[in-house]
């Protein structure tokens, strides 16, 4: 667990308001050509809904098919099947001009940052006013509100090549929001960047998703990212959402293998097959594993089996509070007679999940 990311926040998002739907989503792509030629299946049957307000995250190894799924929300890559609308607008199907009115409510922002090298960072923040139309005193106006809103009125007239890497972020931020778009797409928006420096960047997602009311897609590889801002979480796994729910949720009660291991790559409180034999060798007992919670009496049991000689030996564990409510898991080390040993893992088994590490 990292310290040098925010608190998580307060599950926001109005579940009664769908800003993006997608209903059967596929995508795929055509690589090579002649007999070379094969279908790559990059998005594969995705039905999800992004709620108006939240912050959403999608997290997946690489090649999982993140960047395409977000890609398709504004129209970056076209839908090859089903349905994907932003505010009711239906997006698959349509031409490169009739996606204008969608494009227009949608900021991006990526991990290289995208800037323009030789434009300032004034510049760069006015480039979308400049195409949207807007007057020079408006702009100017507009673009010295944006810098003021990522901390960077001071840096204005440098150019991005003197700007730190969090500092490229927040020019690529500001330029997202001069338009003022209902949704931030954010694409690995701190994978370059440091522990600190993404702290920095997160803050101001935040902020961006807090102050403004902006709904935010973000997209990452990093569990510490989902925990840090994220409200509800899509678990993407071979072009599939492999499972999604409340940011709380997933990290309380991962259902697949691919939440578990993005889970135990922050919270580090089950212990994996090294610590596993470890474990093994320094403990003659039954080990068990039992998930932890609010209003879960694992102390309750664990007396009362003491109550008939089972006594136990904390042998790994963690527990972590995220929104308020606390979760983990223990590893304990079970000794005495065969039969009350039996009788407190029922019981455990009853109340919470619980998983046994073989002999
Ligand atoms: N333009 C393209 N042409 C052909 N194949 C593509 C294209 N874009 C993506 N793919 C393929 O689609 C799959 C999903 O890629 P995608 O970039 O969406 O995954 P990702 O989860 O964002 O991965 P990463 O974190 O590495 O960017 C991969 O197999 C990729 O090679």
């Amino acid at each position: 667990m990292s310290a040098a990311v925010p608190s998580g926040p307060v599950a926001r998002g109005r579940p009664d308001e769908v800003l993006v739907a997608f209903r059967n989503v596929s995508k795929s792509f055509r690589t090579g050509s002649g007999r070379a030629a094969r279908e790559v299946l990059a998005v594969d049957d995705v039905s999800l809904d992004v709620h108006r307000g939240e912050i959403f995250g999608v997290i997946g190894y690489s090649g999982a098919g993140k960047s395409t799924l977000v890609r398709l929300i504004n129209g970056l890559e076209p839908v090859s099947s089903g349905s994907l609308t932003v505010e009711g607008f239906e997006v698959a199907g349509r031409k490169e001009t009739e996606l204008a009115p969608v494009r227009q409510e949608i900021g991006m922002i990526f991990q290289q940052f995208n800037l323009f090298t030789s434009r300032t960072v004034a510049g760069n923040v006015e480039y979308p006013l400049k195409r949207a139309g807007w007057p020079k005193e408006k702009r100017r106006a507009r673009v010295a509100e944006l810098l003021e809103f990522v901390g960077l009125s001071a840096r204005a007239g440098n150019y991005p090549e003197q700007l730190s890497g969090g500092q490229k972020q927040r020019v690529g931020i500001a330029r997202a929001l001069a338009t003022s778009p209902k949704l931030l797409l954010a694409d690995e928006s701190t994978s370059a960047l440091d522990p600190e420096t993404t702290q920095e960047v997160l803050q101001v997602l935040q902020r961006v998703n807090r102050e403004l009311g902006i709904t935010i897609v973000i997209i990452t590889h990093e569990m510490d990212v989902v925990r840090a801002i994220a409200d509800r979480v899509a678990v993407m796994q071979d072009g599939k959402v492999v499972e999604h729910g409340s940011t709380v949720d997933i990290f309380a009660r991962p259902r697949t293998e691919t939440a578990r291991r993005f889970v135990s790559s922050v919270l580090h409180s089950v212990p994996d097959e090294r610590e596993v034999e470890r474990l093994r060798r320094a403990h003659r007992g039954r080990l068990v594993i039992v998930d932890v919670g609010d209003g879960v009496d694992i102390g309750g049991v664990l007396s009362d089996g003491a109550a008939r000689g089972v006594r136990f030996t904390i042998a790994y564990g963690g527990i972590s509070v995220l929104q308020e409510q606390s979760f983990g898991s223990l590893t304990f080390e079970l000794t005495g007679e065969d039969a009350a040993v039996q009788a407190v893992v029922d019981e455990l088994s009853r109340i919470t999940t619980l998983r046994e590490v073989a002999a």
